[in-house]
């Protein structure tokens, strides 16, 4: 291979790198993405300190949608299928160069999730980082986030100088946004799965700690090519970290802090690529047994911030561990298990290391606009270890005893939908109301804002899922929408598209089998009855089985146009059809799956 050999020399391969370890720093950085803003620079940081350690590390990027800027106009219908992208041009890039391990710099919705994909389809010694969340926007004593400057945008009672000044605060430094939104639920999952260090979650992309991460990131990477190559120790590959316990810890930890519902979507689709068994059934089981411990924004006014300061995900963790809730033996990227680690990292614990201490006081600046990683050093005077009335709190005072996500079933989602319990008004859990039928988010949004919608109405949004959005956009318009008119706890909102980590209310989503799929979603009319119990994991639309199988009938004598949307103007291109024709419903994690012949 005197050929190949001689183009890594050209690579800037040195004579003592050979035979070591290739490292590819799988980057994400864009200037497109306040999340990924400020990762221009880390990848050759680390390539640099992973030189220092003898190896030869080379960097790549893959691409980053902001689905905030991509939301409310067709772009969002790229958001969900960039996942699958990503992990194959992860897998491109690895196999073509036989790349032997990776670090990998994620940090918005679909980059963490696509980056652990392709880690799972490798297989190779894999840690993350991600670029931190953002600070809280602050106005006096006031915290605000991106979700903030939607809802407020399109509420009529809010002036457009209030708006203006939420607009100009709500984002204020480089990081993913500041509530428990996808990117921020993904990261703290990522710590929980065991493939990313303690903080990955929780330090704001702008201080000082955030650095040290990175650091200690690219120094452990060395150490698992190193126990994997060198030794055979196993235990550091992705699908002996990524095992059916860890997952079930991770689904564990975002239940308890009432996480995205991209989460649910997400974690089936690296499960399935890890080739764990872990499917809706295990999340129902979760959801029924693990306590809501932690609120954030847009459930609370915490931010990601103040979660760091209580501790994390290590705090949160403990908690559940304290309780027997998860299982503590698995192991991670440190090479040691959870339970070790815990003792180390746990704020609440005796046995924490001085280390902990000081990354979980890492705090926001506060002073403005700031896209430069790791540029402050600003602490908190004080942790908050309240656990009985804090941020974070012990089983014992949960926020409540359900946790914060249900899976719901019935006539209209005979596989399940997801709705987030934790942003949801207990006065509505038992809901009863009448559809009002769209095929598309456009014209929801449409009858919301033009007073279409009314109290009562259950808001029904199909043909928006994997296949018949395609591509099952993120609606957090509609959601915010409800909130602006004043409808959040008097409306219901279903749809076999997706929801925003943002979204709050009686918001149903991921309704399986999809509308396009001949899910009975489709089926719904304008002006049935529906039901939603949340504690009895039910949604129905009231009408007979005789009758919705008379309307399937019907539905089916349209040949070749049933099951798809009659009145919708949509242009969907070549390369979003592609992904359609093979995408599966929600709850097997809007994967593609290829017919068995190929
Ligand atoms: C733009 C947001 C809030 O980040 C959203 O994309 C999410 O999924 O949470
Ligand atoms: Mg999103």
């Amino acid at each position: 291979m005197a050929g190949a050999r001689s183009l890594w020399r050209a690579n800037g391969v040195k004579e003592e790198q050979f035979g070591k370890p290739i490292i590819a720093i799988v980057n994400s950085f864009t200037q497109f993405v306040p999340g990924h803003v400020h990762l221009h620079e880390i990848g050759q940081h680390l390539k640099k300190r992973i030189a220092e350690r003898g190896c030869f590390a080379a960097e790549f990027n893959t691409i980053a949608i902001d689905d905030g800027i991509a939301m409310g106009h067709a772009g969002m219908l790229y958001s969900l299928p960039s996942r699958e992208l990503i992990a194959d041009s992860v897998e491109y890039m690895c196999n073509a160069h036989t790349v032997d391990a990776m670090i990998c710099i994620s940090n918005c919705d679909k980059i963490t999730p696509g980056m652990l994909m392709a880690a799972m389809r490798l297989n190779i010694p894999t840690i993350f980082v991600s670029g931190g969340p953002m600070e809280a926007g602050v106005d006096g004593e006031k915290r605000y986030d991106l979700v903030d400057a939607m809802v407020m945008g399109a509420d009529r009672e809010v002036s457009d100088a209030e708006v203006d000044v939420v607009e100009r605060c709500a984002c204020p430094t480089c990081g993913s946004c500041s509530g428990m939104f996808t990117a921020n639920s993904m990261n703290s999952l990522n710590e929980a799965l065991g493939m990313a260090l303690p903080g990955n979650g929780t330090i704001v992309a702008t201080h000082a700690n955030r650095m040290n991460l990175f650091e200690r990131a690219a120094e452990r990477i060395v150490d698992m090519t190193d126990a994997w190559y060198n030794r055979e120790d196993a235990s550091v590959l992705p699908r002996n970290i990524a095992t059916r316990a860890a997952f079930l810890n991770s689904m564990t930890l975002d239940i308890a802090m009432g996480g995205s519902t991209n989460t649910v979507l997400h974690l089936l689709a690296i499960a399935k690529e890890a080739e764990v068994d872990f499917s809706m059934a295990d999340i129902d089981a979760l959801s029924r047994r693990i306590p809501n411990l932690c609120k954030v924004a847009p459930s609370s006014h915490y931010h990601m911030e103040d979660v760091n300061r209580a501790g994390g995900i290590m705090a949160i963790l403990a908690e559940l561990d304290r309780a027997g809730m998860i299982d503590s033996s698995v192991s991670r990227v440190e090479g040691k298990t959870l339970k070790t680690i815990l003792e180390g990292w746990d704020v609440a614990a005796e046995s924490c290391n001085e280390e902990a201490r000081k990354l979980y006081l890492s705090a926001p600046a506060q002073n403005g606009r700031n896209l430069v990683m790791g540029s402050q050093q600003s602490m908190y005077e004080s942790a908050d270890l309240d656990r009985a009335d804090g941020c974070i709190r012990d089983v014992e005072h949960a926020y409540s005893k359900d946790g914060g996500l249900a899976v719901l079933y019935g006539n209209i989602a005979l596989d399940g939908c997801i709705v987030k319990t934790a942003g949801v008004d207990p006065s509505i859990f038992d809901f009863q109301g009448t559809a009002k039928v769209y095929s598309s988010q456009e014209a929801a949004c449409e009858a919301i804002l033009d007073g279409t919608v009314k109290a009562g109405d259950v808001v029904i949004i199909r043909y928006e899922g994997p296949k018949g959005g395609p591509g099952m956009q993120e609606m957090l318009y509609p959601t915010s929408y409800l909130k602006s008119v004043h409808l959040g706890k008097e409306c219901a909102l279903i749809t076999d598209g997706r929801f925003s980590g943002g979204t709050s209310g009686l918001s149903i989503g991921h309704v399986s089998p999809e509308a396009a799929a001949g899910g009975a979603i489709a089926l719904v009319q304008e002006g049935d009855a529906v039901e939603i119990n949340i504690p009895k994991r039910k949604i129905n639309v009231l009408v007979s089985d005789e009758e919705l199988s008379r309307r399937r009938t019907e539905e089916l004598e349209k040949g070749r146009d049933a099951f798809s949307p009659v009145d919708r103007d949509r242009h969907v291109s070549q390369a979003l059809k592609a992904y359609a024709m093979f995408a599966a419903s929600a709850d097997k994690g809007a994967v593609r799956i290829l017919p068995e012949s190929i």
